[in-house]
């Protein structure tokens, strides 16, 4: 058997309770922490936890390779991810190619970023369009720096059907952790490039470490918001489509949002 377990947003204590005795009860525990990660805690300390070793999967490990899969023919398997271990991960092939290995699975939920997103700043879940992630810039073979013009393109069409953007922001091993400030750059840099005033005037929300006991929600115009300090990561950025008089009042008393924003909406 091989369950999937989303371990939830900041720290080994946001797991369920049907989640942590799946991996009390599991022969083996494996991991990956590239799609998202438990900023407020550590291995030694999710150990200590569940009183198990558990093995920390690379990106190969999971997509390319996934040899360890075997060992749910005849084991107990649990798999951990952070967040929700089906959203915005494509966790679903393991599934698959477990399933054509004649292994069971099941799923075990966690809190995931896709709806704390929507508590947190006040925005509606159903106004959503389809998300992006902001890739951190590369260097082409010609040295040329190449910043993905995906994301701008994802909130253009977002908004021209009224819905709003979110915007993954990189995790990378070697660059670290995208911050709103830099994903804010990235796309008004493409912005200056394509002249299309998608950002130009743009409310904007940058949200800062989800589920933790401080959590930091910042609305405000993307360039002045590109300036302000949202503290440790993670960190993730909402576009906002028109808002819905609700919505801009929450902005406005939840997360520091210009009074302005409200004139001309009816409540
Ligand atoms: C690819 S998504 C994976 C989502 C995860 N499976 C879930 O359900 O929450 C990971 C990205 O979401 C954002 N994110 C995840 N957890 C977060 C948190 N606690 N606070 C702020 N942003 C977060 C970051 O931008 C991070 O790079």
């Amino acid at each position: 058997m091989l369950t999937f377990i989303g371990l939830g947003l900041f720290d080994e204590n946001d797991i369920s309770l049907k989640g942590l005795e799946a991996i009390k009860n599991a022969d083996m525990v494996f991991a990956e922490f590239y799609t998202s990660c438990l900023m407020g805690s550590n291995i030694e300390r999710l150990e200590e936890l569940y009183g198990k070793k558990v093995n920390v999967l690379s990106r190969e490990d999971v997509e390319i390779s996934p040899d360890w899969l075997a060992e749910a023919k005849d084991k107990n398997v649990v798999f951990l991810t952070g967040g929700d271990t089906m959203v915005s991960t494509t966790h679903v092939d393991l599934r698959l190619r477990a399933k054509d290995l004649g292994i069971d699975t099941k799923l075990i939920h966690g809190a995931s970023i896709a709806s704390a997103i929507c508590g947190l700043s006040g925005l509606q879940n159903y106004r959503f369009g389809k998300s992006s992630t902001i890739p951190h810039p590369y260097t082409s073979s010609r040295g040329v720096t190449v910043i993905s013009e995906t994301p701008y393109d994802t909130i253009k069409l977002n908004k021209e059907h009224n819905m709003h953007t979110t915007v993954f922001l990189d995790i990378d091993k070697d660059k670290g952790y995208m911050t709103v400030n830099q994903a804010l750059e990235l796309l008004l840099k493409v912005e200056d490039k394509r002249g299309e005033g998608v950002m130009e005037d743009a409310i904007v929300v940058g949200i800062a470490r989800a589920g933790s006991d401080v959590p930091v929600v910042k609305a405000g115009y993307a360039h002045t918001l590109k300036d302000e300090d949202l503290g440790e990561p993670l960190h993730i950025l909402v576009v906002p489509a028109s808002l819905h008089f609700i919505e801009a009042e929450a902005l406005v008393k939840l997360a520091g949002a210009p009074e302005s924003i409200l004139e001309g909406l009816d409540d």
